[in-house]
């Protein structure tokens, strides 16, 4: 019998390396067909098919297991109350840094998972639309706190997941764009109608302080998920993603008017690499070290990548 010594230091987490990892992928692979892995290909995103497939299958087939148990629990829980209860969405947390590649892993993930043998729906939000639009921060003086979990309407992100976990058919919510530098227009919003998971994307997904500002409420976005993933890199190399996302926008994205970058469209590579550095060290390594990278162990597992976004190791909370 082991017994407890306070002095130890325990992990609730297994770490699995990706050379034990990848060999996880178990019955998933082989229900992947010809077009399924055209579909993944078409996907055109930087990872490479042997990320997917070494990666996101085995992490898609432990994803099955928490949806088959949820499901499980939903009829089980029906015949209790000897109701039916509507079908409610398993919902999937992705945290992590700004620039860690939680938009390009969800977007994978979403279609590695809608390829799993029920086929589901998966819808995706990113929680950027849920940023306050600039006119807004501007008039709070918080322009410069973008991603600060005060940029953030709390209360429309927790009231739109509460109507997601409520069973409520089509939800309409406000969309980010990158391009712009702010929330689009309403007419642009994102209709939500009844996934059967729903992946919540953001760097505020696993905070506790952006809780629901009304009086007496303390909910948070994750008392909403079903599982949670934080995504995890060396400051190092997320300053390098960092610099090289803002240099690609340069090269493309900001040559467009309508962006708000445009005007730094004539900079040089040294003074746009420079901006980009200022940014990074100004406002999101600081919002990382305060209040994304404290949130890490809350998640259910974590995707540790090393260089060019390879994913090294996964640690996976103990059940
Ligand atoms: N697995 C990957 N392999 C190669 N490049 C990647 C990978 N994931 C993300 N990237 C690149 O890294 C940058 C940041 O990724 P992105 O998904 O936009 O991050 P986030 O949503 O966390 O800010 C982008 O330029 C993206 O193309
Ligand atoms: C909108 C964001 C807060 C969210 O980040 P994401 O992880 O989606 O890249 C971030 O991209 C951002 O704009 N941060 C403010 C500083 C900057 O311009 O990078």
């Amino acid at each position: 019998m082991q017994t407890y010594k306070n002095t130890a230091i325990d992990s609730p987490f297994r770490h699995i390396k990706r050379e034990d990892w990848k060999d996880l992928n178990g019955k998933f692979s082989n229900t992947i067909d010809d077009e399924d892995l055209k579909t993944l290909h078409a996907l055109n995103e930087p990872l490479t098919m042997q990320e997917i497939e070494e990666i996101y299958f085995p992490l898609s087939h432990l994803l099955d297991i928490h949806l088959q148990q949820y499901h499980t629990l939903h009829i089980k829980t029906n015949s209790f109350f000897s109701k039916n209860g509507k079908n409610l969405p398993f919902i999937i947390g992705i945290a992590g840094s700004v620039a860690v590649g939680k938009s390009t892993t969800a977007r994978v993930l979403q279609r590695v998972l809608s390829l799993l043998p029920s086929k589901p729906k998966v819808d995706l939000v990113t929680t950027d639309g849920f940023l306050y639009p600039n006119k807004t921060l501007v008039e709070k003086n918080i322009l410069n706190r973008k991603g600060f979990p005060e940029s953030y309407d709390a209360k429309k992100l927790l009231n739109f997941l509460s109507a997601v976990k409520s069973g409520v058919e089509k939800i309409s919510i406000p969309v980010y764009s990158h391009l712009v530098y702010d929330v689009l227009p309403e007419d642009q919003q994102q209709v939500i109608e009844q996934p059967d998971i729903l992946i919540v994307e953001g760097i505020n997904v696993l905070q506790v302080n952006s809780q629901h500002p009304r009086k007496g409420h303390s909910v948070f976005v994750s008392d909403f998920f079903d599982y949670a993933i934080y995504v995890h890199a060396s400051e190092k190399n997320l300053l390098e993603w960092y610099v090289n996302r803002f240099e690609s926008l340069r090269a493309t994205a900001f040559q467009d008017p309508q962006s708000y970058f445009h005007r730094y469209a004539h900079m040089n590579a040294k003074e746009s690499v420079d901006m980009a550095i200022n940014i990074w060290n100004e406002i999101n390594k600081p919002n990382l070290l305060e209040n994304i990278l404290p949130t890490r162990y809350r998640a259910d597992l974590i995707l540790e990548k090393g260089s060019h976004h390879f994913v090294q190791k996964v640690k996976v909370r103990m059940i």
